[in-house]
């Protein structure tokens, strides 16, 4: 388990906090899904996860212990298509992800064979990964994610840019894993993409949660319980009428 305890953010040029004391816990086996509008606190959450950035207060723990960097094995972070490095076969990520884990080499070539062909790769697994539809690349980064056997997921907008086959057979691949074991923790603004299968909703909004339930799927739309809670208040229909004036 994974928690997230009373954790502030500020930056030095922004008057408001940017998390403002928040706590939440992670279970094992949770598909938890962590929605806000742009500019909510998302990524800087995940970020403080992965130690990626000081906070001015607040702790996260680990199976109840302070969480280390040596922990951080367990973890794996699914990273934006734009922040991989794109010369690179599809092959050769895998296997560069893994040597960065240690993986021996005979055992990475091994899986690295597995993985893609668990993601039907084989046909692009010699092709750059800049060369690659959104899809295809999307699919190599989660071959990449699963190489060291992670115990959580963390994802940052996984289905963004796939069409809607590719959206369902990620939250297929999503739902596999998790039967066997992987607990994911997904940003996404595709909420009902995933809310066929996530227990577990947190929503904040300017670094404060605003809900944070665990939901039976079949029962709760999270998409439903979203829009509860995060509701559209702009309103510039007067300046519409200035922009297209009448004729
Ligand atoms: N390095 C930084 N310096 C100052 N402010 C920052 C910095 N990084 C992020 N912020 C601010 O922190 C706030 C939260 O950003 P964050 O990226 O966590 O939002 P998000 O919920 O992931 O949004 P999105 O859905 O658009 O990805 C935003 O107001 C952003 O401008």
């Amino acid at each position: 388990m994974i928690e997230v305890k009373n954790l502030t953010k500020v930056y030095k040029k922004n008057k408001k906090n940017i998390l403002n004391n928040i706590s939440f816990k992670i279970k094992n086996g949770d598909i938890c899904l962590f929605c806000g509008p742009n500019g909510a606190g998302k990524t800087t959450t995940i970020k403080a996860i992965f130690k990626e950035l000081e906070f001015k207060e607040g702790e996260i723990t680990y199976n109840n212990k302070k969480l280390l960097s040596s922990s951080l094995k367990d973890f794996a972070f699914f990273p934006d298509s734009n922040n991989i490095p794109l010369s690179l076969t599809v092959k050769d990520y895998i296997q560069y992800i893994g040597t960065i884990y240690d993986i021996k080499k005979t055992t990475l070539k091994e899986k690295t064979e597995f993985l893609i062909k668990f993601f039907n790769l084989e046909e692009h697994k010699n092709k750059k990964l800049g060369e690659l539809s959104a899809g295809w690349k999307k699919r190599a980064i989660f071959a990449g994610v699963l190489v060291n056997e992670p115990k959580y997921v963390f994802m940052d907008e996984p289905t963004a840019n796939l069409d809607i086959a590719s959206q369902e057979y990620f939250v297929q691949v999503v739902k596999k894993l998790n039967e066997k074991g992987v607990t994911f923790f997904i940003t996404t603004h595709q909420i009902e993409d995933f809310s066929k299968i996530n227990n577990h909703l947190i929503v904040i909004n300017e670094g404060n949660i605003l809900y944070d339930q665990y939901i039976n799927p079949n029962k709760q739309n999270s998409k439903d319980i979203y829009l509860e809670h995060i509701k559209n208040t702009e309103t510039n229909n007067d300046l519409l009428e200035k922009i297209y004036t009448e004729k």
